[in-house]
């Protein structure tokens, strides 16, 4: 379970993230929807822990994640928006390298199992500088997953990629979900939000102002509520 407490983020005087309590339990699927500048990417870097709350607290499993805490940290998969991926290796050379370290087990069979699921089989021997973007974000995601996290964050993970890395994507994440995996995902995509996600939260102004469960809505309806809760005052 991820457990908020009165998590917010002011930046001088600019608060981008108002108090949120929130928690997830095991194998849900969230999205975290919103407008531009919302405080979404902000709220999931902070449950990343790679930006200091300014005050609150996040907690995995009723402990909270402290600064130094690398054992619960490497329970956590995170998709930015970069990618970390260095340019000058091949797929498979830059699994291994993240792989390591978080002394992955068998790391190369690893790897080369991700490559085989994220569809980049055929080019897991090219150095990834000629990637397209698309394939760029589809080595990022088994990046992401190379040490089997127990929680994955994605930051706009569909970004970039056509109709078919898109499906690649959407069945990575399902049977993520399968395998028990609280998956949260900053989108704009809606249609993939109804494929894939059980939950949606709305934010809006750093404030969490909605909390659906997906499967009561259609994508119509999740639609009409976003923009009756964003629009409204
Ligand atoms: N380090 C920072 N310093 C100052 N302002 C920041 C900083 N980081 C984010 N912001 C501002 O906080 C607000 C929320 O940013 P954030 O990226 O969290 O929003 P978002 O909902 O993810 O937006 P988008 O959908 O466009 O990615 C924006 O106005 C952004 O400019």
């Amino acid at each position: 379970m991820i457990e908020t407490n009165g998590l917010s983020k002011t930046i001088g005087e600019k608060t981008i993230v108002r108090p949120i309590n929130v928690s997830f339990q095991g194998a849900e699927t969230v999205a975290i929807l919103g407008p531009n500048g919302a405080g979404k990417s902000t709220f999931l870097n902070m449950i990343a822990g790679l930006i200091k709350p300014t005050s609150g607290l996040i907690s995995f499993h009723g402990n909270a994640l402290k600064k130094d805490d690398y054992t619960l940290k490497e329970k956590i998969g995170f998709l930015s928006h970069q990618s970390f991926l260095y340019d000058y290796f091949t797929p498979i050379e830059n699994l291994i390298f993240f792989g390591r370290m978080y002394k992955v087990e068998n790391v190369r069979e690893r790897a080369k199992q991700l490559i085989d699921e994220v569809g980049l089989k055929l080019f897991q021997n090219e150095p990834v500088r000629s990637f397209s973007r698309g394939m760029l974000q589809r080595l990022a995601i088994a990046r992401a997953l190379i040490h089997n996290p127990e929680y994955l964050l994605l930051d706009e993970p569909h970004t970039g990629l056509d109709q078919q890395a898109v499906s690649i994507l959407n069945e990575v994440i399902k049977a993520r979900q399968k395998e028990g995996v609280t998956v949260l995902m900053v989108t704009h995509d809606f249609q993939q939000v109804t494929d894939t996600c059980t939950r949606a939260l709305i934010m809006r102004n750093g404030r969490l102002v909605d909390d659906l469960s997906i499967s009561e809505l259609g994508q119509d309806t999740l639609d009409s509520r976003y923009q009756a809760v964003v629009k409204s005052s």
